[in-house]
């Protein structure tokens, strides 16, 4: 995600400063004219709004937190834009520590994946500083169609958690009606066709649905994680006492897909979880 909305940047003229723990997924975007820092507090130090695309709420603290890490690198008048899935609580926690530093903080999830990303078509789910957020607009705007001003910081998170959760469910149900299609003798092609041109009619059903037929799972959004997502929705429902039984059962699965080594493969996977537990068997 991180490289294709670089990319976006680069090729609308901003001056780029990057950083990745795996130094070697940096070079590609050196070759199209971003400078390469050594650290987080490196780019924080050299620019003025400083964004990140990181796995979870881990990754997300350690980069903006550790010793090198952005907050480090800050100082009044700079911005920290993180673009990462992540619950509130992280979210909170680092605009704190941002603000201390005298710097102003949007927490900035997005929706659409890896074709969105490229397009620059993603959909930002914003909160924390609406000045910040009033100046990184254009930059929100190269690499995305739509942007949301939620409020304060846990606002943007919470959306982001809430829409993957139902994301999430409507994937795996999905896989249990293709499964159940081609158990019963039908074409799954044709299941797709029959969903695609009614009510519940959904762009990810016609994009994944025939790969998905192929049992193909080329990786846009990575397993690993949406489970982490239905995991930190999940957390969410529990603190404010809601039950969300049908995303329980959804994370289930996503943890068996997981633990048969499918954390890797797009999350349309989960259909194999789906298609073992029907033959009563743990093969994937
Ligand atoms: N893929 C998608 O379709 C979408 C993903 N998202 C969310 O965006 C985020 C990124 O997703 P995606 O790009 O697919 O994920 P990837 O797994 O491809 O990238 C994760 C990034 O986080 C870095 N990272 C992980 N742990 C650490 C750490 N401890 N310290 C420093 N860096 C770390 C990785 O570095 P390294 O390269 O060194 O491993 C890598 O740059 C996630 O929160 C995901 O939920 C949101 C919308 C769509
Ligand atoms: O977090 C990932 C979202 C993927 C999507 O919105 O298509």
């Amino acid at each position: 995600m991180g490289l294709a909305m670089t990319r976006n940047l680069l090729k609308a003229g901003y001056e780029v400063v990057v950083w990745n723990r795996n130094p070697a997924k940096c070079e590609p975007l050196a070759a199209e004219g971003a400078k390469v820092a050594s650290s987080p507090k490196e780019v924080a130090e050299k620019a003025t709004y400083t964004f990140a695309m990181l796995s979870d709420p881990e990754a997300a603290l350690a980069v903006a937190e550790g010793a090198q890490g952005v907050v480090a690198g800050l100082a009044p008048g700079k911005g920290y834009v993180d673009v990462s899935t992540v619950d509130a609580a992280t979210s909170q926690a680092v605009a704190a520590a941002v603000r201390a530093k005298g710097a102003t903080f949007l927490e900035a999830p997005v929706s659409g994946s890896k074709g969105p990303a490229e397009q620059g078509k993603l959909i930002f789910l914003t909160a924390g500083d609406q000045a910040l957020f009033d100046a990184v607009g254009p930059a929100l705007d190269v690499m995305g169609k739509a942007k949301f001003f939620l409020g304060e910081e846990g606002a943007g998170a919470n959306m982001k958690l809430v829409v993957n959760m139902v994301m999430g469910s409507m994937m795996t149900s999905f896989a249990e009606g293709l499964a159940l299609a081609d158990k019963v003798g039908l074409r799954q092609s044709d299941l797709i066709d029959v969903i695609g041109l009614g009510a519940i009619a959904a762009p990810m059903f016609a994009l994944k649905g025939p790969a998905m037929a192929k049992r193909a799972y080329a990786p846009a959004f990575p397993l690993k994680h949406q489970q982490k997502d239905m995991r930190l929705a999940l957390a969410l429902g529990d603190q404010v006492a809601q039950p969300l039984p049908m995303a329980a059962a959804a994370n289930s699965l996503y943890i068996d897909a997981r633990a048969h080594g499918l954390g890797d493969a797009d999350f349309s996977a989960v259909m194999e979880a789906v298609a073992a537990q029907q033959q009563g068997e743990a093969k994937h």
